[in-house]
């Protein structure tokens, strides 16, 4: 079954964990955002990790070298899933999978910026991670004519398990997993939302349908 994914891009452990706190019944991945991280650091994983042992929590480090060693940090503070970049080499993108195979964990790598998403997804899953985002980034996202249809086309044939993430939200995410999506990732949907939890459970309810 499609899973959800809440990206928590706020600033603060305090801010992260109370969102957390409200949307958790609905969600079955916690993302960290990189920015939170870079301001807190990882000990926002492991009290994220603390307050959600039932959770799969992400952890969105965007690593674009040494990716043992990154992940190995992240794996060790508490995160199930960590991020490396699709535009890195192959080199770092191993090394983050053997931090992972070595903590029993996994590797998503993250297409964002990468001219061709789909043939990046296909080469990296080769190389043994969980699985691939599809991604928009949020200056991508505010650029002019952007539209997540080219990020659900591109799900739709890609035939290797991926995620989306780039503006999910209760208008598109039922076309999300009806493209094949294993997961979708939805941010700002959820924690710009006035009520949170009613955001969280209403694309809950979506994707435990579709
Ligand atoms: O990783 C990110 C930005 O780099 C975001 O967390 C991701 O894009 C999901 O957020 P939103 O649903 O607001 O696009």
């Amino acid at each position: 079954m499609a899973k959800l994914q809440v990206a928590i891009d706020l600033l603060t452990t305090d801010e992260a964990l109370a969102l957390a706190a409200k949307v958790a019944p609905y969600v079955d991945i916690i993302e960290l955002g990189t920015p939170l991280i870079k301001n807190m650091g990882s000990s926002v994983i492991t009290a994220m990790k603390a307050a959600h042992p039932d959770k799969l929590v992400f952890a969105d480090l965007k690593t674009a070298d040494a990716g043992e060693l990154e992940a190995d940090i992240a794996f060790k503070a508490g995160a199930d899933l960590v991020t490396v970049l699709g535009v890195s080499g192959n080199a770092t993108i191993i090394g983050a999978v053997k931090a992972a195979k070595a903590h029993g964990k996994g590797v998503v790598v993250d297409t964002i910026g990468h001219p061709d998403r789909v043939r990046r997804a296909q080469e990296v899953t080769e190389l043994g991670v969980a699985f691939v985002e599809l991604h928009a980034g949020l200056d991508e996202q505010w650029a002019d004519g952007y539209s997540i249809q080219v990020l659900i086309d591109e799900a739709a044939r890609v035939g290797v398990p991926v995620s989306i993430a780039g503006g999910v939200n209760l208008e598109n995410i039922e076309a999300v997993i009806k493209a094949g999506a294993q997961v979708a990732v939805a941010g700002a949907a959820i924690y710009a939302a006035e009520d949170p939890a009613a955001a969280a459970k209403a694309l809950s309810e979506v994707v435990r349908r579709a």
